[in-house]
């Protein structure tokens, strides 16, 4: 069998470069590499679909194919389109049709199809729409994240929603997201939280039936157990020797315990609410001190001028706090290079009684939560999406209300306090249910269910013209009739 995935952003190579370094490159090409592997460590033949990107400063990404060392049967397959340099994932939008058509350019350059193909994003999503509509080839659709929850989350209104759009191009992501949730074979799921609150959001009305049971799979996301073991591992003494110089040189009382935000700088994940909830509590400031993970920030706040304009908004942000607070001593920023280098700044935090903290206004799933309980961190996540499933309402870690600095303090100093009953209960919990292996293995046995009685239905969402490059505009009436009726 031969499944095809579908991913035209961010990008995929035998190192995983620049994780976490870019917004574009976070959990979802985790996931998919992830699940990946693990259906070609089942005999499956995988195809992974992106974009060639010649790029002087992204020079990992312009060979036509890429391999993981060791996975002979899956291949990385880079297609051109939308030009040559990269672009952030708000703007590929317009190209997907030329996506879809060099996808089939090359199955029919060796004469094969793929069985079935699984899209992720709202982007692999409308791709995946488009080669249907002209192969019949069934696809699935994973949506890591949905537009309608950030556009609610970041604060979207009638009044701001030009200015938004022009940044985020929320009207063409939603259009992208209801015809690939409508014309899928299904959709994937992480959490049945996703499917009712997320997909069931009125921006997604019409597009999907939230309680037709053939057009949802709840398959959870997994957390590699290797790399995120609490067993030490032999880049640990390096590594911590560098944790010892780097990060901590800049903090006074290296004895005390650890907060630890390790989140994408997106303005979602929300990083100033900790910080903010730190800088108020003389209590949380005498038991522990803050270290926020920054890609490329080996120097701390003398860094910033290498960030993007957004991350540097938010850690320009954070340096204020700092300042006004006179938390210098307390707070470092600290950069990790790579997955193997977290889990072991983790383990190293672990030794320290130290909490992991997820602040996201809205967190989908949350691989990174997951990851940080494998390891043994006690976990501190945002009750908004995933991580009241996966921590079971706060059985297994604490949940916290996101826009309440008071609620976040409390949070964090419960998860300081009881460090050892949801170190344990957390790696529990994680490691009982959540494998790459059993995700691959669900998805496998959905796309074998699906393929034995395809349903090809009739009336589908249409395509809209903007994806046939017919006219610049997607129809915007939906988006402004749900702005108006909420504020
Ligand atoms: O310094 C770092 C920090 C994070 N990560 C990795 O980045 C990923 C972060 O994933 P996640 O915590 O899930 O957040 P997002 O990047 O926002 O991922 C999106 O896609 C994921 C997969 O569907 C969903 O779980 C999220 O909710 C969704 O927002 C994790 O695997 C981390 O290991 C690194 O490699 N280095
Ligand atoms: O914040 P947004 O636009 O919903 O995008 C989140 C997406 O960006 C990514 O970080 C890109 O990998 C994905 O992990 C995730 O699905």
């Amino acid at each position: 069998m031969r499944i095809a995935f579908f991913n035209p952003q961010g990008n995929f190579d035998k190192n995983s470069s620049r994780l976490t370094e870019h917004p574009d490159f976070g959990g979802q090409l985790i996931y998919v590499r992830e699940v990946a592997m693990e259906l070609s460590k089942l005999g499956i033949e995988v195809d992974i679909f992106t974009r060639k990107i010649i790029d002087e400063n992204w020079p990992e990404f312009k060979e036509t194919f890429d391999y993981y060392e060791g996975y002979n049967n899956l291949r990385i397959i880079r297609i051109p389109f939308g030009g040559n340099k990269f672009l952030r994932k708000e703007l590929l939008w317009p190209h997907l049709k030329e996506f879809a058509e060099g996808i089939l350019k090359y199955y029919d350059s060796i004469g094969k199809m793929p069985d079935f193909v699984t899209t992720h994003y709202g982007d692999g999503g409308i791709t995946g729409a488009i080669f249907e509509d002209i192969t019949h080839i069934p696809f699935s659709f994973t949506a890591h994240s949905l537009g309608a929850q950030k556009m609610d989350k970041l604060g979207v209104n009638k009044f701001n929603f030009d200015g938004y759009d022009e940044e985020y191009n929320f009207s063409i992501r939603i259009n992208a997201e209801r015809v690939s949730m409508n014309r899928s074979a299904f959709n994937i799921v992480s959490t049945n939280l996703e499917r009712f609150e997320q997909y069931g959001h009125q921006l997604y009305n019409g597009a999907i039936d939230i309680n037709d049971d053939s057009k949802f799979k709840v398959i959870p996301p997994g957390v590699n157990v290797k790399t995120f073991s609490s067993e030490n591992k032999e880049l640990d003494n390096d590594f911590w020797n560098e944790i010892e110089k780097y990060l901590i040189r800049d903090i006074e009382n290296r004895e005390k315990q650890y907060i630890v935000v390790s989140s994408r700088v997106d303005e979602k994940k929300n990083h100033l609410g900790v910080v903010r909830a730190y800088a108020r509590s003389k209590e949380l400031q005498k038991m522990a001190n803050l270290v926020i993970f920054v890609r490329g920030l080996k120097n701390g706040f003398k860094d910033m001028d290498k960030l993007s304009e957004k991350e540097q908004k938010i850690i320009g942000e954070i340096k204020r706090i700092v300042e006004d607070h006179q938390l210098y001593g307390k707070v470092s920023l600290f950069d990790v290079p790579g997955q193997e280098e977290l889990a072991s700044a983790y383990r190293y935090f672990v030794r320290k009684k130290s909490v992991f903290v997820l602040p996201a206004f809205y967190e989908p799933f949350g691989l990174a939560p997951i990851e940080a309980a494998a390891v043994g961190l006690a976990v501190v996540a945002t009750k908004n999406g995933g991580p009241m499933e996966s921590f079971d309402k706060g059985k297994y870690g604490v949940l916290i209300d996101p826009f309440d600095i008071k609620d976040i303090e409390k949070g964090i100093l419960d998860g300081l306090k009881n460090f050892d009953k949801y170190s344990e209960l957390g790696k529990k919990r994680v490691l009982e249910n959540y494998t790459w292996e059993i995700t691959a293995k669900r998805y496998l046995k959905s796309i074998e269910e699906y393929l034995k009685n395809p349903i090809r239905k009739e009336n589908y969402l249409k395509i809209p013209g903007f994806f046939f490059n017919e006219k610049n505009e997607v129809d915007k009436s939906l988006i402004l009739e749900y702005l108006k009726s909420t504020n």
